[in-house]
């Protein structure tokens, strides 16, 4: 395997930018990102800096794949080309596929309970504030729902609702014998206090996982908490059902948020993997990327993590979403993740795209979460 170090970086001090807050659920709750070309170079300049040798190498997907060595030889031009020609790319991991297998899942697994005990799972959204994309999540929570036979209740607070009635309409739910699971859309307005208001839910029905003591239970050997977080969990489930062996393998998570960086290295370290946590304070997080098997990134950075800071043969899981202006796009701009993925497919063994990776595996996870919980509190097998 050729070592990491053979693609460098042209800086030696890099920084990550990103804002890394309690709550943000990285760029999903961030503004655009402009990016004028959006192309990544990095890559291509090293490639042809250090005229690489090229070798194949069969990664964990048995995909033959190029992997880059360090060598001062300039390698014959027929020699780079031909390889170049059959240049292999990673293995794309396919959430949209996978989460449609898991909502199946748990529609099958709805409807016998629903038969066996006449017991439907239910789960309340609370939405505060007219925020558009969190007012479409909800919506797309609510007919994920529908599909898998679990009944939705909601609560749509204006914004300028105060931290006691939006806790009011928790302990609503928690009081509510139909209601099984609870989670309130993030973020929060800022006048509310997001803490009091996660505390407030009831951790039998917390199917998002941020009650502190599920996070506490979770971050705990031996101790298991209630409801595992939605993102980070399907970030661990897809790389369960790709076959991607975590234990003993040296994981890096990009960001540590509460929704997803820091339960997400949790989870890494409770599957055995040894863990490093890199952030907007850590000096060339690059250094620890490249010494990576798997990395997780979730820091709203569109294109941050290039080719250059990848192993080859890592697996990469993409959990940014980052709008970058784009003319051609109906829409005016388009999605990417943290991860150039133009760069990252031809040196990484597995990667998840974006949209289509993780994001979908979120309300797949609720969903499932939602489930469980419905089946706990009817002690239902
Ligand atoms: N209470 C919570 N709030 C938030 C969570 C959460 O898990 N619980 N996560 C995010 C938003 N989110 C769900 O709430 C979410 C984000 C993105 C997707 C998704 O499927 N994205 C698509 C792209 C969608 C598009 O085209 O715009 C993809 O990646 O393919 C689902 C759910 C913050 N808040």
């Amino acid at each position: 395997m050729a070592a990491s170090s053979s693609i460098t970086t042209s800086s030696t001090t890099s920084k990550l930018l990103f804002t890394s807050s309690s709550t943000s659920t990285a760029a999903r709750l961030l503004p655009f990102t402009t990016t004028s070309s959006f192309k990544c170079r990095a890559f291509h300049f090293h490639r042809h800096r250090f005229n690489p040798l090229l070798h194949v190498h069969v990664g964990p997907f048995k995909n033959p794949r190029i992997v880059f060595t360090h060598s001062t030889n300039r390698p014959p031009s027929s020699f780079v080309s031909a390889a170049l020609a059959t240049e292999a790319s990673a293995k794309v991991i396919d959430g949209k596929k996978v989460a449609k297998e898991i909502r199946d899942e748990v529609a099958a697994e709805v409807s016998k309970m629903k038969e066996a005990i006449g017991v439907v799972p239910g789960l309340a959204v609370i939405l505060v504030g007219d925020r558009k994309d969190s007012a479409t999540y909800v919506r797309n929570k609510k007919k994920a729902c529908e599909d898998v036979g679990i009944k939705s209740f909601d609560a749509r607070l204006p914004e300028d609702s105060t931290e006691e009635e939006v806790i009011k309409h928790i302990s609503g739910f928690n009081n509510d014998p139909a209601v099984h699971g609870i989670l309130v859309q993030l973020p929060l307005p800022s006048h509310i206090n997001e803490q009091n208001v996660l505390n407030a839910v009831c951790i039998e029905k917390d199917v998002d996982g941020f009650h502190p003591l599920n996070i506490g239970r979770l971050a705990m050997r031996g101790r298991e908490p209630l409801f595992v977080p939605c993102t980070p969990k399907g970030c661990i489930e897809l790389l369960h059902r790709y076959g991607v062996v975590i234990k003993g393998k040296r994981a890096v998570v990009i960001g540590r948020s509460n929704i997803v960086g820091m339960p997400a290295a949790l989870l890494l370290q409770r599957e055995d993997a040894t863990v490093s946590v890199v952030h907007s304070r850590t000096k060339n997080p690059e250094e620890f990327t490249r010494e990576a098997d798997i990395i997780i990134s979730a820091v709203g950075q569109a294109n941050m993590v290039k080719g250059s800071w990848i192993k080859p043969g890592a697996v990469i899981i993409d959990v940014g979403i980052n709008p970058v202006e784009d003319s051609k796009s109906p829409r005016g701009y388009r999605l990417v993740g943290d991860v150039c993925y133009d760069e990252a497919i031809k040196i990484a063994s597995a990667i998840t795209p974006v949209p289509g990776g993780v994001g979908p595996m979120t309300i797949a996870m609720l969903l499932s979460n939602t489930l469980t919980s419905a089946k706990r509190i009817h002690n239902f097998k």
